[in-house]
Parts: C-alpha cells; structure tokens; sequence
C-alpha cells in the first residue's frame, strides 16, 4: 500500500520564481491496485510519480510504501518513461537485462528471464535488435519489460503510451492489463485521456490546475478482467457515463482555474 500524506513541493524556476508543483497531496494507493490519474497538463502528475519512485525530493509531507518511508529509488518500484528512455546503443536483451544486471542478478539467470520477459510483451525474435531499429509501440514493450524485470510491488507509467498510435496504444493497453492481471502488482498509471483512464483503472485520481491538489477520486466499478477485450469495456454502459462525468468534471475544473485566473489579473 502507498500512503501519500500532506505532501507539498515547489520547484524554482531559472529566473527565480517559485512553483508550486504539489499542494498538500493526500492519497493512498491500494495493494495490486490499478491507479490511474488524469488532470490537466502541468498540474503535477510527473512530479507526484517521481516523488513516488523516490527519484526527486519534496518540501514536506510523507511517502510511505508499505510502512517504510520513501528516501530514495528502491527495487519494489519501476518507472516506464513516456519517451521509453531505453539505452540506444544496447539490445533489447540488455535494455531488459539491465536494472537486473545492476542488483547483481548472474548472467545465464537474467538472459532467461529478459527471454521469458521480451516474449510476454510480443517481441521475441528482436533480442538482438537496438531500440533505434524498433517502431514506437515495439520500444515501450521493451520499456514495459525492463521495467518488470526486477519484480516490482509497483510500477509507476508516465503516460507511456501517448507517444504511439491509436491501434498500438489499445494493443498495448489490453497487453499491460494482462499482465496486471496475472500477478501481483501495483500500477500508478498517468494518461491525459479519459478513455484511458477509465478503460484500465480501478479509481481514476483527478488532479486539479497547479498547484497540483487531488480534487476527486472517481471509483470505476467496471467487471474485470477487461484485457481480452478492451474494445467491447469501451462500448459499455457504465464506460459511457464515467467517461461522461469525467468530462463534466474535467469541463468545470478548467472554468474554475479560468475564472481564479481572471480574477488575479482584474
Ligand atoms: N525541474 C523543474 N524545475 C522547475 N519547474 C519544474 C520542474 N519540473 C516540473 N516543474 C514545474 O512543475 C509543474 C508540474 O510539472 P509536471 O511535469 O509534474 O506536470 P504534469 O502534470 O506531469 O504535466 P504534463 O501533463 O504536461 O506532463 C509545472 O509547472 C512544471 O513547469
């Protein structure tokens, strides 16, 4: 379980001017919870999953994953990158080997589970392939497979699929939730689409204009498993009304930050 209590963090920008990214964040994220958040653009959500792999800092507040606070990156978490951040000049095999390589993981014993690991997201037949020679959905399977190497309790998605196309990105949606079904994991998964946000989560987390605040948690009682058809879960009843609330609320949040900002500069 991830528990965020009160969590506060600002950043300075290059002319000297404050940010504040996070606003007094409070929220927890369930064991084998999937968590998706949707808000609008700079509202924070980068920061907050960051905060949550332990990769920056924060002003105030607590981090706390399975009753040990969070001080730094540690191997219960891993990130996917939404521009795959994987190592060009090494191969598939190696970009998914490589988190394993560095716990010390022995060579034959990593080989064999990046084999079994580049097969689950489809791409077996491309371990000698370099990321350069691979297309922008076949680089995130490879970044969805480095990232669940080294057996994480929770995985954290900066909107990874937003830089594929349609038909990849539902490809790889209905992929990612097969695999969530099947084991043990937590999902923190950023996305700027509803659809997105509604299709894969239990709970959608609405984040509110910055500063970053957690302005509502919209529960998604849709039937699961949903990874063997995603198309048919999007024609639902239910997907139709939470994605129509969402968007209402979406809708009156960007009013209200119009309207605060209208009457800051009156
Ligand atoms: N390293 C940094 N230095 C200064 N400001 C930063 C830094 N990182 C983030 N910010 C600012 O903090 C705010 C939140 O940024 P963040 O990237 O978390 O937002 P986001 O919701 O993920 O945005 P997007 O949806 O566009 O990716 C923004 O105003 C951003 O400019």
């Amino acid at each position: 379980m991830i528990e965020i209590s009160g969590l506060h963090k600002s950043f300075v920008g290059q002319d000297g001017s404050t940010v504040n990214a996070l606003d007094d964040v409070n929220l927890t994220v369930n064991e084998n919870e999937f968590l998706t958040v949707l808000g609008p653009s700079g509202c924070g959500k980068t920061t907050l999953l960051k905060a949550i792999a332990g990769l920056i800092g924060w002003d105030s507040g607590d981090i706390v994953i399975d009753g040990q606070p969070v001080r730094g990156p540690g191997p219960d978490r891993s990130m996917v990158f939404q521009n795959f951040a994987l190592m060009p000049w090494a191969t598939v095999l190696d970009n998914v080997a490589f988190g394993m390589r560095m716990r010390g993981v022995g060579k034959a014993e990593r080989e064999e589970r990046a084999r079994t690991l580049i097969k689950t997201v489809g791409l077996s037949g491309f371990e000698t392939k370099r990321p350069g020679e691979l297309s922008g959905g076949m680089q995130q399977r490879v970044g969805i497979a480095r990232a669940l190497a080294v057996c994480p309790k929770v995985l954290l998605m900066d909107e990874p699929f937003g830089a594929v196309d349609e038909q990849t990105r539902r490809l790889l949606q209905e992929e990612l939730l097969g695999i969530w079904e099947g084991q043990q994991l937590t999902v923190v998964f950023i996305t700027h689409s509803m659809e997105e946000a509604v299709l894969l989560g239990d709970r959608v987390v609405l984040m509110s204009a910055r500063p970053g605040r957690i302005a509502e948690i919209v529960p998604v009682p849709m039937a699961r498993p949903r990874s063997h058809d995603i198309g048919a879960v999007g024609r639902s009843p239910e997907y139709v009304q939470i994605t129509a609330y969402l968007w209402d609320r979406l809708r009156d949040m960007h009013e209200e930050h119009r309207d605060v900002r209208a009457g800051v500069t009156a």
